[in-house]
């Protein structure tokens, strides 16, 4: 049966920047990406190896109805694969194949290479187009929109990066079916995320719904994805750069970054930006902004979902200490994302050492309150 089609434009400056297309199946994506004019251009899907593997062919036979020229570039799966080595072999693959500035890269995968080859593209030649084909919940919702790419360097997050629009988003909720367990409450941190910082209600449906969700009933799943979408959406065309209300997506990963960093990233970054949720929720109650039964109703909601609000392992100064070398710091005080409410968040340049290390016990599990 036919499947119908969501169509949210997304504007900078008020001008219209690209779309992101929700579809349960990519028998659109030849007709969307035929409007970006590619005819006689390469395509090049850089394909994360499962996703490749699963869904490179149906990607490509789709592209070759807007281009004659599509190639297929597989990386490794993986967060220890982001990094300026891979982007080199992207570039020389490029190369050797002849690949010009009004060609186009197609990212096909999850965050990492979506971040990845969004990177790529705005360096090759000093910056080529291209379009997101998310494959994973975490980047159908979140990294796919809004231009942030990059890679880690040293192990570090996201250090190496650029702001580069994607001409296109392509979300398919179908190839879901195939992604692992642990990978979808991955990304529904991201997507508790969204209710926690603008909309309470969202954030209280998601718990309501949280069996069905689970169980990925296409009826929950759909409206689900739009409506992180568009959070998303509305917050990066307030601030495509991040000079102020972008900031918000940072909500629990200040110190998310840092335990997905010390645990070598064999947690996923939902798993840490869930971690990051619970410090962050607990100073928000420390602070006396939000109720003991909100941090609860919190914690509870991420539990409910697979995701861990503990980890162990780790020393407190070391997390402090890495939560410090993030990127979250501004003229010596730390960038902090702190909820008034459910549904309402706002930056922090107040936090002190102690406040921070209170919450780092908390997560580690080294005090009750
Ligand atoms: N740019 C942004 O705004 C932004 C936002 C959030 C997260 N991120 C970044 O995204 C990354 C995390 O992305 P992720 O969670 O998608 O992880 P990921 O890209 O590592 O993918 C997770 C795993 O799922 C597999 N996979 C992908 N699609 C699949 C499918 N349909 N079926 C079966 N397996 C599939 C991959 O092979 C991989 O093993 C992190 O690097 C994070 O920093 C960026
Ligand atoms: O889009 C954004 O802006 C975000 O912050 C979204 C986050 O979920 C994402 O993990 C992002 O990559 C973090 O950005 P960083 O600049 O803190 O590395
Ligand atoms: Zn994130």
């Amino acid at each position: 049966m036919e499947q119908k089609m969501r169509v949210l434009p997304v504007r900078k400056d008020g001008s219209f920047c690209y779309n992101i297309i929700l579809k349960p199946d990519f028998t659109e994506l030849g007709e969307q990406v035929k409007t970006l004019g590619l005819e006689g251009r390469k395509l090049c899907i850089v394909a994360d190896e499962k996703a490749g593997e699963l869904y490179g062919e149906a990607v490509r036979e789709e592209l070759l109805k807007a281009t004659a020229s599509v190639d297929l570039y597989t990386i490794p799966s993986g967060e220890e694969y982001k990094t300026l080595d891979t982007v080199r072999q992207v570039y020389t693959y490029l190369i050797e194949k002849h690949y010009d500035r009004k060609d186009m890269l197609v990212a096909l995968g999850g965050g990492v290479t979506g971040d990845l080859t969004g990177f790529t593209a705005a360096t090759y030649l000093r910056g080529v187009g291209f379009i997101q084909i998310p494959t994973t919940l975490l980047s159908q919702v979140d990294s796919s929109i809004g231009g942030k790419t990059g890679v880690d360097f040293d192990c570090y997050k996201n250090m190496v990066g650029a702001f580069h629009m994607p001409r296109l988003v392509y979300i398919n909720p179908a190839v879901l079916k195939t992604l692992p367990e642990r990978q979808f409450a991955s990304g529904m941190g991201e997507i508790l995320k969204h209710g926690l910082i603008k909309n309470g209600e969202y954030f209280r449906w998601l718990l309501e719904n949280q069996r069905a969700i689970r169980e990925q009933d296409m009826d929950m799943l759909l409206p689900m994805i739009e409506e992180s979408c568009k959070v998303k959406r509305a917050v990066v065309e307030q601030d495509p750069t991040e000079q102020g209300e972008r900031a918000l997506l940072n909500f629990g990963h200040t110190v998310g970054h840092a335990v997905e960093k010390l645990k070598n990233f064999n947690l996923s970054h939902g798993e840490c930006v869930a971690i990051g949720t619970a410090a962050a929720s607990y100073l928000s109650w420390k602070r006396g902004l939000i109720s003991e039964k909100d941090l609860v109703y919190i914690c509870e909601g991420l539990k409910e979902f697979g995701l861990p609000v503990r980890t162990d392992g780790l020393s407190a100064e070391e997390v402090l200490k890495a939560t410090k070398s993030d990127k979250k710091m501004d003229a010596g005080s730390i960038k902090f994302v702190l909820l008034y409410r459910i549904g309402d968040a706002f930056v922090d340049r107040t936090l002190t050492d102690g406040e921070l290390l209170d919450a780092i016990h908390w997560i580690l599990g080294e005090s009750l309150y």
